[in-house]
């Protein structure tokens, strides 16, 4: 057996004998036979260790900014380290909604790609100062280690690092947590920490499921967005801003903002909720623009009641009356006034929004405009292209209003068989117009006394009493229709007794 004392003395004199090589080496090898010797020796090196080795640290460029390349790393290594690594650590990373499982300090997994082997490790740095930090972060440096062969760099360089970056980032995307953002009144931009949006999290529960429409219209819409969220290469392609415009229009209460909150959920985007009407203008709106992250959807909800589309064309006048005002002052009081008005947002301005140079910045974006009227709109606004697909909301249906009793009261067709019927007559038949969210409120159990029957009998009451309104209405209007008309067939009279009145005056004068 090999002593102890042996072993030391051994590598002793071996780390003696290097010293000395090296030496005489640099010594007696002039600097220029140096230089052709090292490639040589990085050739041998290679040949006996054909590895090549790549780091990425956690923190790069100044000290305390966290590498995007790491995080992307840890989102990308944490599905295969989570079941293969033996030692895992749990991180919360900022603004993530779960904890995530990364493989330890010094731990080692592999992976594959096209037939390409890797090796990745979880190293730590310490260092070696003693000094006290303020910053835990500062003593120990974490990076991860890529190793690969080198008849792989091509692979790795060109494809692998792309492959891990994206992947990593849509796992990251996908365990954030959602955001939903509100512009702040330009007022506030200025000052310490403030920003042009404020955000909470995005908590809504609706999804596609929850959401009363007929199914065929809603596979469509899903598949419409799926199309959309894979098609970067597409739209490339084609040389178009990843974005896509939608319309919803309907009456109040067709469920509208809960279509924007189920596509929300349904693609995991962050919601931009838009309101026009505290954005000062145009260069305002750009400034916010610019400001929204890829992978949102951008809302401005009643976007005819948020633009006076007559904006410029009232300005224009404005302005022709101001050429008539002698006094300098005066002019300068109705400008300052004006522009206290509120939002100078044209129609045009709104137009760049949407499709000028600046949409096209920060990746895919989903644009949607809702309103109650859809006529009131300026056509230059939701022509295809701009807003690509309009969908109508609408009073609600029959398979509308199964998907609200099987959510509300886990109602089905075959179990509440004489009671669906009625519903379906009513609805089909007698073509009682009703919007989703009253369906909903009928639905919807408000004590423990009332049971699944008690529920849609009180809708089947609700809807029959619509139906009286509804002709109530239709009476009422027509009343109104010929009241109208009565008034005015007395006015025509009036006017024409008027008239004779002052033809037979006329007469009697002159033959006076
Ligand atoms: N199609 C629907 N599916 C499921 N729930 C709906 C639907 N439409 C309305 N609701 C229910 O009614 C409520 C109001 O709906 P929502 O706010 O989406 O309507 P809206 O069309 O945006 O109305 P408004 O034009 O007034 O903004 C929601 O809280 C939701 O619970
Ligand atoms: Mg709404």
């Amino acid at each position: 057996m090999v002593r102890m004392g042996e072993v030391w003395t051994n590598t002793g004199s071996a780390l003696a004998s290097l010293v000395f090589i090296y030496t005489i080496f640099e010594r007696f090898f002039p600097y220029r036979l140096r230089e052709h010797f090292e490639p040589l020796a990085q050739r041998l090196i290679g040949f006996i260790y054909p590895y090549i080795q790549i780091t990425f640290h956690e923190y790069s460029g100044e000290r305390f900014t966290r590498s995007d390349a790491y995080d992307a790393i840890q989102s990308y290594l944490s599905k295969d380290s989570s079941s293969r690594a033996k030692k895992l650590t749990a991180n919360t990373i900022k603004g993530n909604k779960s904890i995530v499982l990364s493989m330890d300090d010094h731990e080692e997994i592999t992976d594959e790609f096209e037939g390409v082997k890797v090796w990745w490790q979880s190293k730590k740095h310490q260092s070696e100062s003693r000094a006290i930090s303020f910053y835990p972060k500062a003593d120990d440096s974490r990076f991860y280690m890529l190793k690969f062969h080198r008849r792989d760099r091509k692979v790795i360089t060109e494809k692998y690092l792309d492959h891990v970056m994206s992947e990593g980032k849509t796992i990251e995307v996908k365990n954030r947590e959602r955001k939903l953002y509100s512009n702040n009144p330009s007022q506030n931009w200025s000052g310490y920490k403030q920003t042009k949006w404020s955000h909470v999290t995005f908590e809504h529960p609706a999804t596609f499921d929850t959401l009363a429409m007929e199914y065929k219209k809603k596979e469509e819409i899903k598949n419409d967005l799926i199309k959309f969220s894979n098609s970067k290469d597409y739209y490339k392609k084609i040389g178009k801003a990843w974005k896509r415009g939608y319309l919803l229009y309907g009456p109040p209460g067709t469920g509208k903002s809960t279509m924007i909150a189920a596509m929300a959920n349904f693609l995991e985007y962050d919601v931009y909720d838009l309101e026009l009407t505290t954005v000062k203008d145009n260069t305002e709106l750009r400034r916010l623009l610019i400001e929204t992250s890829g992978k949102s959807i951008i809302v401005i909800e009643d976007i005819d009641c948020s633009l006076d589309l007559t904006g410029q064309r009232k300005q224009k006048k404005e302005e022709e009356e101001d050429k008539d005002e002698t006094s300098p002052i005066e002019k300068q009081m109705k400008k300052d006034q004006g522009e206290n008005k509120g939002s100078k947002v044209t129609l045009s301005g709104l137009l760049n929004f949407i499709d000028g140079l600046w949409s096209a910045c920060g990746g895919e974006r989903i644009i949607v405009f809702t309103t109650n009227f859809i006529d009131k709109l300026d056509p230059a606004l939701i022509r295809k292209g701009r807003m690509d697909k309009h969908i109508e909301m609408s009073y609600c249906g029959f398979e509308a209003f199964k998907v609200l009793a099987e959510n509300y009261l886990d109602a089905k067709e075959e179990d509440d068989n004489e009671l669906f019927d009625e519903i379906k007559r009513l609805l089909e038949v007698e073509e009682i117009k009703m919007t989703p969210a009253d369906v909903g409120e009928n639905l919807l159990r408000k004590s423990e006394v009332e049971t699944k029957e008690f529920c849609l009998k009180r809708l089947i009451e609700a809807l029959k009493e619509e139906k009286e309104e509804a002709k109530r209405r239709i009476e009422d209007e027509e009343k109104k229709k010929k009241e109208e008309e009565e008034t005015k067939r007395k006015k025509r009279e009036e006017k024409k007794i008027k008239k004779e009145e002052n033809e037979e005056n006329e007469i009697a004068l002159k033959e006076i």
